[in-house]
């Protein structure tokens, strides 16, 4: 195996940018454009490698416009109700739509104005002027007249034009080929069975179809393992078929990491490492004249580099500029800390509550691909910046529709699947609705409430004075506010624990067991508050409790620790046991409800999603899940 050398900069990205871009200037990267000829009704996409000029007229002949009489318009003057003008066989002629003119007459008079007197006769009541509803030759397009001109990404109305205008193949850019090498010894192809330690290559499959968003080939090599011979003959491969090669993963300083000597042996290593996070260990270089990328391997930092490299370099080989998303502007509602020296892509939620838009920031790792399925848009916090605070006015990047998120209701507070359950129901029954829910717990819901960042919160906050849900901490926090509270279904809270129960636990008073691990949530959510109304209730202190430190955010990832070992058990909703093949041991129904901003109650989308709420179709959904009563679901339980 060959030894390695470890180096990585950290250039800004613009300067990165400027580098690897300036080298491909210079080496002509952008000026070889090879061209194809292709059938027109198949260019949908493709850029013109030539101006297209239209090499017949259309319509090439005159052409009646409706269905009706051919005449000469000048037999027609003078006609009126009261001096209709009689016209015989010769003087007019029946036309469908689309029929030439025939020869020696000028118009058409419609149908619906014409009176037939016999076959050989009709009468007229107004006068036809002259080429009144006849679509002139090259009414559409004249020949030699420019139809689209060179450099034109082709629509489907492109393809209509200059099928009209007579050609049937036309000579467009060749597609820049990229092969793509994925490489790591841990991964397995999608849907082989997983070991620990095995992780599904669906990096390539990511790549492939955004070189295609961007008019590019890609042609996906067998996945390599670590092997820096292996994969430079790869890389030595792709380069005989290829424009351009992108190598993934084993960019950065790991045992394992080949890809720049490899490029280094071969080419030019112009840049590895750039102030970027995600993406930071990026690699980009010169081989054989064709650019080769290195692109890191956490499928965000990878999804991140190509957008800012492989994207602007795809488009400019095909003579197209780059145009960047739309940006609004954005309160954020919570501090974002960021480390100085990186600029940082923060993906984000997006909510529009009220006039203001808002946003809230989703997981950071750079292993979580689903952060960019769920994220609406993308901050970026300058290398110069320790991060934003709450209430910064700040700028977002769209990664959807503007449209669609002013369509989004927002849930935040505690989480439940039913709200997930919910959301799909929704985008079933409405597409252009969409429900979003960050889950912060049931304080944190009242507190968005408070601050309006969110139309509504999920709570389930038991009053151990009162006994009472959710509308004491109202009460209590919202006095401002106006509320309505509505129902969204009791649930059961219990114990989740392994599969068959090993450690034989029967309750609540089993946690201050000394063989038993629990696993907490965090302050604030309601399922915590429960556990220390039930600790109360048993007269067991937290501190006899194994575990009762440990927070976890969500019901789920409470099961995942208990699933994973680390715990033996956690208190939970059973759906949650359920979906990672658990045991539960009921403990108490709860109620969980909705609390929404009365100033948003009689929004349209708002009102929907109550339908939804409402609906059998809602309610059986979670009879099939189990563990929730919906005698009250959707109901309004209160409202101030
Ligand atoms: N000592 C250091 N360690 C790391 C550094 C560093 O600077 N010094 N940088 C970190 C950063 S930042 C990143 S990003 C990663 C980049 O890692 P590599 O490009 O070398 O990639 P791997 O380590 O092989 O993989 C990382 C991660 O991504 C998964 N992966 C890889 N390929 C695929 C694929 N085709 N489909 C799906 N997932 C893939 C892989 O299994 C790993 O989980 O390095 C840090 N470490
Ligand atoms: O650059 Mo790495 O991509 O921060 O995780």
């Amino acid at each position: 195996m060959k030894k390695k050398d470890i180096y990585l900069d950290a250039l800004p990205l613009e300067e990165a940018k400027d580098v690897f871009f300036g080298e491909l200037e210079r080496a002509g990267i952008f000026s070889k454009k090879s061209v194809e000829e292709i059938n027109v009704s198949e260019s949908l996409g493709r850029i013109t490698a030539e101006p297209i000029f239209s090499k017949i007229s259309s319509p090439h002949y005159n052409a009646a416009a409706v269905d009706g009489i051919a005449v000469l318009s000048e037999r027609t003057y003078g006609a009126s109700e009261t001096t209709p003008i009689i016209l015989s066989k010769g003087e007019f002629e029946v036309v469908d739509t689309g029929d030439p003119l025939p020869p020696n007459m000028d118009s058409v008079i419609m149908m619906e104005d014409v009176n037939f007197i016999s076959d050989e006769k009709v009468e007229i009541i107004f006068p036809a002027l002259p080429w009144q509803n006849v679509r002139l030759i090259g009414e559409d397009v004249v020949a030699t007249e420019l139809i689209v001109p060179e450099n034109h990404r082709l629509r489907p109305q492109d393809i209509g034009a200059i099928l009209a205008g007579g050609h049937v193949n036309i000579k467009v850019y060749k597609k820049p080929v990229f092969v793509i090498i994925p490489t790591g010894t841990e991964l397995v192809n999608p849907g082989e069975e997983l070991k620990p330690g095995d992780i599904i290559e669906y990096n390539s499959k990511v790549f492939k179809a955004l070189l295609a968003e961007w008019g590019a080939e890609a042609l996906i090599f067998e996945k390599h393992k670590d092997d820096y011979y292996r994969i430079k003959e790869a890389v030595e491969k792709a380069l005989k078929i290829a424009d351009g090669v992108i190598i993934n993963a084993g960019s950065s300083a790991g045992r394992e990491d080949f890809t720049a000597n490899i490029i280094k042996d071969l080419g030019k290593l112009l840049v590895h490492g750039v102030s970027i996070k995600p993406g930071k260990p990026v690699i980009l270089g010169l081989v054989e004249n064709k650019p080769v990328l290195g692109i890191p391997g956490y499928p965000v930092s990878a999804f991140l580099t190509m957008e800012l490299f492989a994207k602007p370099l795809v488009l400019r080989m095909q003579g197209q500029s780059f145009t960047e998303r739309e940006k609004i502007r954005a309160i954020c509602t919570r501090r974002i800390v960021s480390s100085i020296g990186s600029e940082e892509f923060v993906r984000v939620k997006i909510g529009k509550i009220g006039d203001e838009f808002v946003v809230s920031p989703l997981h950071r790792g750079a292993g979580t691909i689903t952060s960019l399925v769920r994220a609406d848009g993308i901050l970026r916090i300058p290398a110069n910046k320790e991060g934003i605070e709450a209430g910064d006015c700040v700028e977002v990047e769209l990664l959807k529709d503007k449209k669609e998120i002013e369509n989004t209701v927002v849930i935040i507070g505690s989480h439940d699947v039913a709200i997930d359950i919910l959301a799909n129901e929704v985008k079933r029954r409405y597409p252009e609705i969409n429900l979003s829910s960050a889950n912060v717990g049931s304080m944190g819901g009242i507190m968005a409430l408070k601050r309006k960042e969110a139309h509504a919160a999920g709570m389930h906050l038991l009053d151990v004075d009162t006994g009472e849900y959710n509308i004491p901490y109202i009460r209590r926090y919202l006095r401002d506010e106006k509320i309505v509270l509505v129902n969204l279904a009791f649930r059961e809270q219990g114990l989740i624990v392994m599969k068959g129960n090993p450690k034989n636990i029967k309750g609540i008073e089993d946690l201050k067991r000394k063989d038993i691990t629990f696993v907490n949530r965090q302050k604030g959510a309601g399922t915590r508050l429960l556990l220390d109304l039930k600790l109360k209730q048993l007269n067991i202190s937290p501190e006899k409790i194994r575990g009762y430190d440990r927070e976890e955010f969500t019901h789920l990832a409470v099961a995942a620790q208990v699933a994973g070992g680390t715990a033996d058990c956690g208190l939970g909703i059973l759906s949650a046991a359920k979906a990672l093949d658990l045991d539960f041991i009921p403990v108490s129904p709860e109620r969980y409800d909705l609390a929404i901003l009365y100033e948003y109650f009689e929004m349209e989308a708002v009102q929907k999603v109550l339908e939804v709420l409402r609906s059998v179709e809602f309610k059986e959904k979670l009879k099939v899940l189990g563990g929730y009563d919906t005698s009250l679901t959707g109901e309004i339980i209160g409202g101030d």
